[in-house]
Parts: C-alpha cells; sequence; structure tokens
C-alpha cells in the first residue's frame, strides 16, 4: 500500500508502493453535507454538532475495529468530548450490505505505508492521542515542550503531521519551510497560533478540538469567581506566611451578583448554565446574536455590559477586534470594585491598564490564566524578561494568576487527545477533512474490502473555473465510483473514488492531475 502527494510549492512524493495494489471495489452512498443521507447520517453518528445557535451537543461516537493488511487490528474512534468520562461505541453508521444482508467489510483504509508518516507532537500532547498514532504505525516524535523557532523550523522540515498546543506558533516563516506537512493537529480549542490561510493556500489541513476543553474552562472561571469575591488567593497566601487575617470587609457572596460574559460561545455559555445555578444574573455581549440559555440576557454593546457586570469574563478568540478589548477606556467603564477575568487569550487585556485600575482601586480583584507571552515550557519564567510588566502584575493583591491551565484537565486533555488524532488519522488515511477549520469540510464512506482495485484521488486546488472538467478528463479514463467537491474561499477540495486501476494508472492520474495549474496538492490513496 501506498500513498503519492505531492504539493505545488515542494517536489515531495513518498516512495511508491511496496506491496501490491489491493483491489476494492466500491459500494457507498455520497457523504455530501447537504446530501440527506449524509445530514441524517451526521445527525445520527455525530449528534448536533454546536452551531451558532447554540446546538450543544455533539457527540463522537462509533469505535471499529479493522484488520490491517500487515493484520495488525486499529482501532478508528470517534470519541466524545460532551462528557469527560463517557466513551460511546456505537456501529459504523453507514454500512453497506452484501446480497443476504451481510454487512460489507469496511476496506482496512491504511493506503500507504505508515512507518512513512512521521508525526511530531510538541507540548506534551495527552498519552490518548499518542497511542492512536502510534498504534497506526505512523513514527511519532513526542516532545513536552514547544520549541524555539529556529529548532521548529529544523524539525518542521522533516514531518507529515505536527501535533500543537497553545504556544507552538505555526506562522508563514515556519511553514514554509514545511515541505512535506500534509496536516496539522491542534490539541486546543484556539488555531490562533497557527497560519490558518498560509495552511489552506499550501493544501495543509488543520484540525482542531472545538469543545473538549470548553466545561474545564467554564468549571475555573467559577471557582474564580468565589476566589475573587472572597478573596482567598490573599487568605490563602497570608496563611502560608504564618498571618491569621481574619476579614469580612469586601467580601461577598455571588449569589444575586451580575456576571458579564463577554463572547457567548462554547465557553461563554456553557459558564453561563453554572453561573445561573450559583443564583447569578447573567449578561452576555457578543458580536452575534444568539439564544439566551436560562434567562440570561444579550446586551448590545460591550459599554452595556461593562456598566452593569460585578464580574466580567472574557471568552472571545484571539483576533484583531479583540487585541486589547479590555483597555483604559473600557475599565473607566466598569462599576467601581468590579472583578475582571481572563481565560481567553492574553492580548485580550492591555495589562498595563489592568495594572492601573487594580492599583486604583477601579476593579477589586482580577484573574488571568493566559498572557500575551507565555513560556514555552515549565520553569521559572514568569518574570519581567518575557513580560516588561512581569513582576508589577504579580505584586498585585486579589489577581490570581494562573498559567494557561483553563482546559488542563484529566478528562479535557483525554478526549483532545482523541479527538484530534482520529481527525489525523482520518485525514492521512481517507482524506476527509470533516471537522477542518481551514479547508472545505468533505467527506466520503470508506472503500469495503469486497472492492478490489480502487484509489481514492483527493485534489486540492485554486478554486477557479474550469479544473472540473480537466480532473475528470483525467479520471475519464476510469471508472469513477463516487466523487464529491466542495470549496472554502480560494479552495476547493475534491475526492475521488476510482474503480478498475493499476498501479500504473495509479501514477499516470497522479502525475496527470500534478500537471494541472489549479493544483495545490494531490494525494493518491490505495
Ligand atoms: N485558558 C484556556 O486554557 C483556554 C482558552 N480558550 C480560549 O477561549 C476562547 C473562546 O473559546 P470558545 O468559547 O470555545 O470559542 P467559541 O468560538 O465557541 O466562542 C467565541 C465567541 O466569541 C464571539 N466573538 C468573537 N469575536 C468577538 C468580539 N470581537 N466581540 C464579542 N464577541 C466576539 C464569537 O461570536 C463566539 O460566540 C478560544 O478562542 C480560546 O482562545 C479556549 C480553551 C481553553
Ligand atoms: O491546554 C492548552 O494547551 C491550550 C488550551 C487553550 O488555550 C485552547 O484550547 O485554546
Amino acid at each position: 500500500m501506498s500513498l503519492l502527494c505531492c504539493r505545488s510549492d515542494s517536489s515531495y512524493s513518498t516512495p511508491p508502493s511496496k506491496s501490491p495494489l489491493q483491489g476494492p471495489t466500491i459500494h457507498t452512498c455520497l457523504h455530501h453535507p447537504h446530501h440527506p443521507t449524509y445530514r441524517q447520517d451526521l445527525a445520527d453518528r455525530v449528534g448536533k454538532r454546536f452551531l451558532k445557535q447554540r446546538l450543544h451537543s455533539r457527540k463522537m461516537a462509533s469505535a471499529r475495529d479493522i484488520s490491517q493488511p500487515m493484520g495488525i487490528d486499529r482501532t478508528v474512534s470517534y470519541s466524545l468530548s460532551v462528557s469527560p468520562t463517557a466513551t460511546f461505541h456505537s456501529p459504523p453508521a453507514s454500512h453497506s450490505f452484501l446480497a443476504g444482508g451481510l454487512p460489507r467489510r469496511p476496506k482496512p483504509l491504511k493506503p500507504f505505508n505508515t512507518e512513512d508518516i512521521k508525526i511530531l507532537l510538541l507540548e506534551n500532547v495527552n498519552q490518548t492521542g499518542q497511542d492512536i498514532l502510534t498504534k497506526q504505525g505512523y513514527q511519532v516524535e513526542f516532545l513536552k515542550t514547544s520549541l524555539p523557532e529556529d529548532q521548529l523550523i529544523e524539525k518542521i522540515r522533516d514531518v507529515h503531521v505536527i501535533g500543537i498546543r497553545s504556544k507552538t506558533k505555526l506562522t508563514e516563516k515556519v511553514l514554509r519551510e514545511a515541505k512535506n506537512l500534509l496536516v496539522i493537529g491542534c490539541f486546543c480549542i484556539g488555531t490562533n497560533q497557527v497560519d490558518l490561510e498560509y495552511a489552506a493556500k499550501h493544501g495543509i489541513a488543520v484540525f482542531n478540538s472545538p469543545f473538549a476543553n470548553s466545561r474545564s474552562v467554564a468549571e475555573l472561571v467559577i471557582a474564580e469567581i468565589i476566589f475573587l469575591a472572597r478573596q482567598l488567593g490573599d487568605r490563602s497566601n497570608e496563611m502560608h506566611k504564618g498571618t491569621w487575617n481574619k476579614v469580612s470587609s469586601k467580601c461577598w457572596e455571588i449569589r444575586g451578583k451580575t456576571l458579564g460574559i463577554v463572547g457567548y460561545g462554547h465557553i461563554g455559555s456553557q459558564l453561563s448554565v453554572l453561573a445561573e445555578a450559583m443564583g447569578m444574573s447573567v449578561i452576555y455581549y457578543d458580536v452575534i446574536t444568539l439564544m439566551a440559555i436560562g434567562t440570561a440576557k444579550q446586551v448590545p454593546t460591550l459599554d452595556d455590559l461593562l456598566e452593569q457586570a460585578d464580574f466580567i469574563t472574557l471568552h472571545v478568540p484571539e483576533t484583531p477586534e479583540t487585541k486589547n478589548m479590555i483597555s483604559a477606556k473600557q475599565f473607566e467603564r466598569m462599576k467601581k470594585g468590579a472583578y475582571l477575568i481572563n481565560a481567553s487569550r492574553g492580548t485580550v487585556v492591555d495589562i498595563p491598564a489592568l495594572i492601573k485600575a487594580s492599583r486604583g482601586g477601579k476593579i477589586a480583584g482580577a484573574a488571568l490564566d493566559v498572557y500575551p507571552n507565555e513560556p514555552a515550557a515549565n520553569g521559572d519564567y514568569f518574570n519581567s524578561s518575557l513580560n516588561h510588566w512581569g513582576e508589577e502584575l504579580c505584586s498585585l493583591s486579589n489577581v490570581i494568576l494562573t498559567p494557561h491551565i483553563g482546559g488542563s484537565t484529566e478528562e479535557a486533555q483525554r478526549a483532545i487527545g482523541v479527538e484530534v488524532s482520529d481527525a489525523l488519522v482520518r485525514y492521512i488515511n481517507q482524506g476527509t477533512t470533516l471537522g477542518s477549520v481551514n479547508l472545505p469540510e468533505v467527506n466520503m464512506r470508506s472503500l469495503t474490502q469486497d472492492e478490489p482495485n480502487h484509489a481514492r484521488v483527493i485534489y486540492i486546488h485554486r478554486n477557479v473555473p474550469g479544473v472540473l472538467r480537466k480532473v475528470n478528463e483525467i479520471l475519464a479514463e476510469h471508472n469513477v465510483d463516487k466523487q464529491i467537491t466542495d470549496s472554502k474561499g480560494d479552495i476547493a477540495y475534491l475526492m475521488a473514488d476510482v474503480s478498475n486501476v493499476k498501479t500504473e494508472d495509479i501514477k499516470n492520474i497522479h502525475d496527470n492531475l500534478d500537471s494541472l495549474t489549479s493544483r495545490i496538492l494531490t494525494r493518491v490513496l490505495y
């Protein structure tokens, strides 16, 4: 089994097949996002995905064991992130059936020598994720930390897959060197650390875990609200230094207080439920109009929120619009004695302005989990050499500082490990882009064992007129069993399963597609 792959900016091509072409024939239905079967399928298999109107419960289910050509059992699982502990196992959703009602055996979609695939996992990706990738037979290198840019560039040249969390910056400068890179796995929610546009333009898919750690962040924020209201950080520090300081002045219950949530997405809306259960009134501000959960109320402007809230918590992504979203002007708008919590991204709060607001008594406390510059590894790095205000921030009272641990729970990390690794395996082995944050989402059911002599063609190309005609002229000499294509902006993704192909046909198909001017990346899996 082998993989042929070539990107327009590189001459990369993994060695051709070492083992003979296997010969399945395909019997499947189209799985297009707009196809009714797909929609039913998605509802059955994946549950409701979170759409902006708060379809909260997406489930990832199903696990199946498939015998590999080498006789190794492998498991493709879609793990669940709605519950920290649950893992659902259900049969593959769309069986096709042989006469007599026997299900067709899915073809082991391991369409190349797995040891050809080199993966670099940085930032201590959870063991669950490592295990899934290792079981596939890929070459996995695991590092606990992120890497400085020069070392990252050295390493990324060699790999087909990189797995990161929030610290590794995959900028254009770094990605330019990643000539073999097929796919990036962000083992977290945020994808701001990756140049998504550059990646898409170069046929590099990016996957993340959109909500597996949302609950962990929401729980941390609830804890911080109580910690701040009761000055627990300061009392605990004093006790650790041997000082007994029993006070009730400016210590509050949170019941009846107003929580202002900025960014009512996965985390913000989860937090809304928890806060109301604690007796808080919830208001939220978001750039889009969103259905309120419980009795929460959306307010039209950020200023409205700042003026009404006792506690303000930030759950927006890092974008140009959210940079310094909370600065001197916004602190002025806040109630005197308000509290600020930031577990989103460090750039969202202007820290010198926060220091001023804290020293001047405008805010009664703050909790920060994220910072504009964060260390690459654990150790004594949180000082002024990292951020010029480092020591001043540390000296403030009733300010809780945590080292970006919002999503750092066993439950979240396990779920993320499984979810992102599964997405990587599906993409590497089958070309499926479902869940990709930067490429069109394309999904086609896998080949089955009793369908010989098939190849799966993946053609990522510039979205310009006339490409499909040219592609289909190339494929016309073969039987195209199924084909799907979708586009996202300038990038289009085409997937086709062709039957009755011989090894030499595969090379021709690959080379012909690869010579088209629209080509970004050509892969042929068989
Ligand atoms: N501290 C930690 O460990 C973690 C931090 N995060 C951060 O939290 C952020 C939010 O996560 P989710 O809730 O999952 O994201 P989400 O995408 O589900 O929700 C973000 C919400 O912010 C809104 N938004 C975007 N720009 C805005 C603006 N300028 N003003 C007001 N609202 C705006 C969006 O419309 C959306 O509703 C992530 O982007 C990530 O950076 C996420 C997980 C863990
Ligand atoms: O746990 C991490 O490394 C990152 C958490 C985070 O900020 C995210 O998921 O976006």
